[in-house]
């Protein structure tokens, strides 16, 4: 794996993530803000649960109302129609007659009670809240009978005292249809039960008989109160038993009255759960008998999860799924375009190297691995121009082997290319510099081009003869040596609008005839510039 098929991949592993990271972020504020509405729509059907079931109790004392205001109060009927409206109503405690005693019949009313209760009398509470004997009153509202679960304490409370009694007073003078709601703990004795201490739902409901209509008639049809007691606890809890309830604290109070606020209930989630108070909600609601409740709902962080949709972590797994799919996508992409890359860059070195050989081919002669005449005309054009331009001096040997054809004749054609060989080997060595090119130029004639150099016979033409003497040839049909030798004709210029190449070229021929006219072995040179005796 090479790092430079990393960087696209890493990069857009690393823009899909940030992608990913801000749609999980939004999906998560939204799910949070979403958690938020849940609460307060939760807190909403909840409060909406507390006014139906208190209406649902209001309609139940409404009808006993009626019942009673058609038919007489008396024990055996009270009894039957409490234990049914308990039985009907779970969440009623305590259902009490309660009707109005004047003085003078005290004794008539304690009398008939006690036959049912043992030890029954109006009784008040004193400053220590304990039930003691009521003192004589004009009037008296008394708890005379009473249907109830499990507590009966408040037998012959007189609750025509105090506030409470104007309260009674206030109902009882406006007539059928009125009542009164308030919250209190059960008019029994708290010392004797603990349930009757919490706090009630208390709806009190006048009873008239018939159905008058103006206030001293409300007072002269006037029977009792009805007062049921309706268990706050088990209204507020009932509903809070489903699980997403239970995970969240929920607090509910009476604010019906604004300078006291009554907490009725905390609904405490489970120990250690953690209360996210900012997405906590907040309602005001009317239950029936027009008390204003408080509900208040914070959820836990279990809540949240209860209601959230999990969308985030469906995004975060897809958009890691698409990014890595995608990482790796252009990563083999890269990778195999480094790949072609590669092998491109092998094709084209191969194809130059072929290249280069064709070219060397194509200006190299096969036997003598000279350059070939074709090359040769290009490299003097080239040199004539150069010295044309740099006013340089430019020379140009042409020379041949002196009776080659006997050569051949005696020694047989292949041991005629052999020495060929080495005579290109050797003019080779005599011609060294680099800008030197030594040429076949064709058959047995070699040509020799030096820029900036002044041919002369006794030094350079000299330097070659040697060269090739050296060689040691045998050549026993040679009218000159029993050696090879060869004849050389140079032309030495400046190359100029005055002369051509072509003519350069032929007075390097001539001066080849030359030597050759003059008994071969030798060289001869034509310097076109006749002050040129040196290198230039
Ligand atoms: N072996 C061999 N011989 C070649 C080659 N090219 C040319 N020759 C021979 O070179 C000989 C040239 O002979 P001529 O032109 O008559 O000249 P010469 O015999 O060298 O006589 P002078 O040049 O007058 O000294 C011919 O016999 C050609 O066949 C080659 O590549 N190989």
């Amino acid at each position: 794996m090479k790092v430079k098929h990393y960087w696209a991949s890493i990069l857009l592993l690393l823009i899909g993530l940030l992608i990913t990271y801000a749609l999980v972020q939004y999906s998560t504020t939204r799910a949070l803000n979403r958690a938020n509405q849940t609460v307060a729509v939760d807190i909403e059907l909840y409060g909406g649960y507390l006014t139906a079931e208190t209406q649902r109790a209001l309609t139940l004392l409404n009808t006993l109302e009626s019942f009673f205001s058609v038919s007489e109060v008396d024990h055996h009927t009270f009894e039957l129609v409490g234990a049914d409206a308990l039985a009907n109503y779970k969440h009623l405690q305590s259902l009490f007659w309660v009707p109005k005693v004047v003085a003078s019949e005290r004794a008539l009313y304690e009398g008939v009670a006690k036959k049912l209760y043992p030890g029954y009398e109006f009784k008040t509470r004193n400053d220590k809240g304990v039930l003691i004997t009521e003192q004589l009153r004009d009037y008296y509202y008394p708890i005379y009978y009473q249907s109830s679960r499990n507590n009966r304490a408040g037998l012959g409370l007189n609750l025509a005292d105090g506030l409470l009694g104007r309260e009674l007073d206030r109902i009882r003078d406006q007539g059928p249809g009125t009542f009164s709601v308030d919250i209190k703990p059960i008019f029994g004795d708290p010392q004797y039960d603990a349930e009757d201490a919490k706090n009630y739902l208390m709806v009190m409901m006048p009873v008239y008989a018939g159905a008058p209509t103006t206030v001293s008639a409300y007072q002269e049809a006037f029977r009792g109160f009805l007062i049921g007691a309706i268990r706050i606890d088990s209204l507020i809890f009932d509903y809070l038993n489903y699980e997403r309830y239970q995970q969240l604290e929920i607090t509910v109070s009476d604010i019906t009255s604004p300078e006291r606020t009554v907490y009725i209930a905390l609904n405490e989630p489970e120990k250690g759960s953690r209360l996210l108070e900012e997405y906590g909600a907040r309602i005001e609601t009317v239950i029936a008998g027009g008390r204003r409740w408080l509900i208040e709902g914070v959820p836990t962080a279990k809540y949240l999860g209860l209601v959230a949709t999990g969308q985030g972590k469906y995004i975060a797994f897809i958009g890691m799924m698409i990014t890595l799919a995608l990482s790796f996508y252009i990563y083999f992409l890269r990778a195999r375009a480094e790949h072609v890359e590669e092998e491109v860059k092998a094709r084209t070195r191969e194809l130059s190297f072929v290249n280069r050989k064709l070219e060397h081919l194509t200006r190299t002669d096969a036997l003598t691995q000279l350059a070939n005449r074709r090359y040769f005309d290009e490299y003097l054009e080239k040199e004539w121009f150069r010295g044309r331009r740099d006013k340089t001096v430019l020379s140009l040997i042409i020379c041949d082997v002196d009776y080659f054809k006997k050569y051949n004749d005696n020694y047989g054609h292949i041991a005629g290319d052999k020495c060929l060989q080495q005579i290109a080997i050797a003019l080779k060595g005599a011609f060294s510099r680099s800008v030197d090119m030594v040429a076949r130029y064709g058959g047995e004639e070699f040509a020799v081009i030096l820029p900036g150099t002044v041919v002369d016979e006794a030094g350079v033409i000299a330097r070659a003869a040697k060269a090739i003497a050296e060689l040691q040839i045998e050549h026993s049909q040679s009218g000159v040596s029993d050696y090879v030798t060869m004849s050389f004709g140079a032309c030495v210029v400046r190359p100029s609008d005055e002369v051509n190449v072509v003519d350069f070229i032929k007075h390097a021929d001539e001066a080849l005839y030359q030597a050759k006219s003059d008994g071969r072995n030798c060289g001869r040179v034509i310097n076109l510039n006749s002050s040129d005796n040196e290198t230039v």
